[in-house]
């Protein structure tokens, strides 16, 4: 195997630091080619679907994509913006927030944003910080809970881009954050601002993104960790156990995912009779198809013609300012060890290097 080339060593560089934000990714135009493309990515890893390669091969090129690209296709022109997709968009925006946070702490650390699937894509990414000279990258999934779908398909692909590289960097991987303090009280706070505007819900439903039921039984924490997040939550928000219900939504094929299945719930809470009830999504960290489209229009849509009254949908954590203090909380205990805050020597050298810059510029423009 040849291994890429990698920019020329030299001696006493120094070693900087890069912060990578992941989220699942997402097709770069709400049309049936994009979508197409990228579901086929997304769906052939095998960390997201388990089915032995060949089978699956023919079920997802004969079935899956000619139908579904253009059905999701449309589902992402209803919640398309004029910067682009919803996830994109906010991702962009955590890192380069995430960037001003930390640099206001003193860390010199570079923050890029990176998607498993479509662009900006990780080896991309990876490539560029290895350019700048990057050699300690810290991976920060934008999952709270760990799965094996989501979290370990980007382990997955930070490890697999190294294993055609030379001259690796020293890597550090976020595992989860779904009991941090720090995710916890951001999503208090949201919940909080929403009821103060908005009064309160009978209930308040969490709805995560579902998995396969048979994940849960061969040892996947997702599971729990969604109730962990949500005991916590509720616990913050001083919730009864009535006034508190955990569901999962986005049910993938015919086989048995993790239940209570977040609409037919919504449902038979409105045929009982619940007539306001606020749904918030804390699997998520920005607000995407499976939130906007699925939750705050579909499942909408279906409790208010089961007999519910009043549906309030509780916006993911996003660029709440709470959140990213939150997350610069989280990245910067993981950059711990690794020396990231300048020392004076370092800071006069950059001083020195900027000086002797602007110098030469100038007598470059003198010359001409
Ligand atoms: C938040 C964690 C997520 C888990 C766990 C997850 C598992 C999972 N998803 C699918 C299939 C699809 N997911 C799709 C969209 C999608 N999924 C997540 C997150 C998790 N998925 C996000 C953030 C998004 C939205 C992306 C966006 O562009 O806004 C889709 C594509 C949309 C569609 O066609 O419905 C599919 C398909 C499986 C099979 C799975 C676990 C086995
Ligand atoms: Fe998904
Ligand atoms: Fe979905």
């Amino acid at each position: 195997m040849a291994f890429n080339k990698a920019p020329q060593y030299t001696h006493g560089s120094p070693v900087k630091t890069a912060v990578v934000l992941v989220n699942l990714g997402t097709p770069d135009q709400p049309d049936a080619p994009s979508v197409r493309r990228y579901l086929k990515q997304f769906l052939s890893d095998p960390r997201v679907v388990e089915i032995p390669r060949a089978i699956w091969w023919l079920i997802l090129n004969g079935i899956i994509l000619p139908i579904r690209a253009s059905k999701s296709a449309a589902k992402y022109a209803l919640i398309w913006t004029k910067e682009g997709s919803p996830l994109k968009v906010h991702t962009g925006k955590q890192a380069m927030l995430l960037r001003g946070q930390l640099g206001e702490q003193g860390h010199a650390v570079k923050v890029e944003y990176a998607m498993s699937y479509g662009n900006p894509s990780l080896p991309d990414v990876l490539n560029k910080l290895q350019t700048d000279g990057c050699d300690r990258i810290l991976i920060v999934p934008a999952y709270p809970q760990y799965s094996a779908t989501t979290t370990a398909s980007i382990f997955d692909a930070v490890t697999s881009h190294y294993r055609k590289v030379r001259n690796v960097p020293e890597l550090r991987f976020i595992k989860h954050y779904h009991d941090d303090a720090a995710y916890i009280n951001a999503l208090r706070n949201t919940v909080q601002a929403h009821w103060d505007v908005n009064g309160r819900g009978e209930k308040l439903v969490l709805s995560f993104h579902g998995v396969p039921k048979r994940t849960l039984m061969l040892g996947d924490p997702y599971h729990c960790e969604c109730y962990k997040t949500a005991r916590l939550l509720g616990q913050e928000l001083g919730l009864s156990k009535d006034e508190l219900l955990v569901t999962f939504q986005s049910r993938f094929g015919k086989a048995e995912w993790l239940q209570p299945y977040t609409a037919p719930t919504l449902m038979q809470l409105a045929k009982d009779g619940l007539k306001r009830v606020d749904v918030m999504c804390p699997g998520f960290t920005s607000d995407c198809l499976e939130t906007l489209e699925e939750i705050s229009l579909e499942a909408k849509h279906d409790f208010l013609e089961a007999g519910g009254k009043e549906f309030h949908y509780i916006a993911c954590v996003n660029e709440d300012p709470g959140w990213i203090a939150g997350l610069a909380e989280i990245t910067a205990r993981h950059l711990q060890g690794w020396p990231t805050r300048p020392t004076e020597a370092e800071k006069t050298e950059e001083i020195i290097q900027l000086g002797i810059a602007a110098n030469a510029a100038k007598q470059l423009g003198a010359a001409r």
